[in-house]
């Protein structure tokens, strides 16, 4: 193979001094390659018409072409530029952490930041609180209506969180799949837990937290969403909830004033899983 290499090397060069053209009656016979891989660097008398010294960049453009053809005719065919690896998977992304540790805030930033990204929007029989958007945050549905999507099968997986139903509408996501986009979802830990159990490896976990349980406490009381009562069940929640980080792939700390972060880290995990030999492949 070297010495097919130097002999085609040497004949492109003693073309090259015979004339700028010579190379177009090549008298190397190889088989026609199917598909030319440079066909923008190849030469033609019009690129020379207009200029007939050539400057440094056009001189290397030529070498270069040269070189590839000479390499080309050496193997026999063209270089191929379809792409070696296969587009990865679609990947699903299941959010979780305990309540009030951020996982709004993080997904609003990373929707933002990735055109591939399409979050499914979870169902709920809790009242909407202000500044939530019907159809953006959550579906708000009645409680029967809620009942009935349970009984068609339409949920990926439901709960019954802090007295209120959650569940994630299974049909969004086979869509969204179709048309290859990675979908994020966000659940709660019991959620990711039965995530688990459905999905098993072919998804991926993320579980958020706080820098420390002060923190935590301190972002849902800044929340104003709880009362006194409430805020004392989800601390309760979220101590036990910390024991389940052992059953997810990731875990981010979101710390104080430094989502931004925690978004990168997200992002970064995001990119690995798409790098991966061996894909993950969720079937919904
Ligand atoms: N890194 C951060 N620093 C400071 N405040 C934050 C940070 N991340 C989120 N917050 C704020 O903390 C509060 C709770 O965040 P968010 O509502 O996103 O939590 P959540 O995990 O979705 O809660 P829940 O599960 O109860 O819906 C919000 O007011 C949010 O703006």
């Amino acid at each position: 193979m070297f010495r097919r290499l130097c002999t085609s090397l040497s004949l492109s060069s003693i073309s090259k001094t015979n004339s700028l053209f010579a190379f177009q009656n090549n008298p190397i016979k190889v088989k026609q390659p199917q598909r030319r891989f440079h066909h923008s660097l190849s030469l033609t008398p019009h690129f020379f018409s207009s200029n007939l010294r050539m400057n440094h960049t056009q001189t290397a453009a030529v070498k270069k072409a040269e070189l590839l053809r000479s390499l080309e005719a050496s193997l026999g065919h063209a270089f191929d530029s379809n792409p070696v690896c296969p587009p990865p998977n679609p990947l699903i992304i299941v959010i979780s952490g305990p309540s009030g540790v951020g996982k709004d805030a993080l997904i609003k930033k990373l929707r933002e930041s990735r055109d591939s990204l399409r979050f499914v929007v979870t169902a709920t029989s809790r009242p909407m609180r202000p500044g939530e958007e019907n159809g953006k945050d959550y579906y708000f549905v009645s409680k029967e209506e809620f009942l009935t999507m349970i009984d068609k099968n339409e949920l990926l997986e439901y709960a019954l969180v802090y007295g209120d139903y959650k569940g994630i509408p299974k049909k969004q996501i086979r869509e969204y799949m179709a048309k290859g986009y990675d979908i994020i979802l966000r659940v709660d830990i019991q959620g990711a837990q039965t995530l688990r159990r459905v999905l098993g490896d072919s998804a991926v976990f993320v579980f958020l937290m706080a820098e420390s349980e002060t923190a935590l406490v301190e972002r849902l009381v800044e929340r104003k969403t709880e009362s006194r009562e409430e805020l004392l069940v989800r601390i309760a929640t979220a101590r036990e909830e910390i024991k389940h980080v052992k059953n997810f792939d990731y875990v981010v700390v979101n710390a104080e004033g430094k989502l931004d972060v925690a978004v990168k880290l997200v992002e970064s995990i995001i990119d690995a899983e798409k790098a991966k030999v061996q894909q993950r492949s969720a079937v919904i």
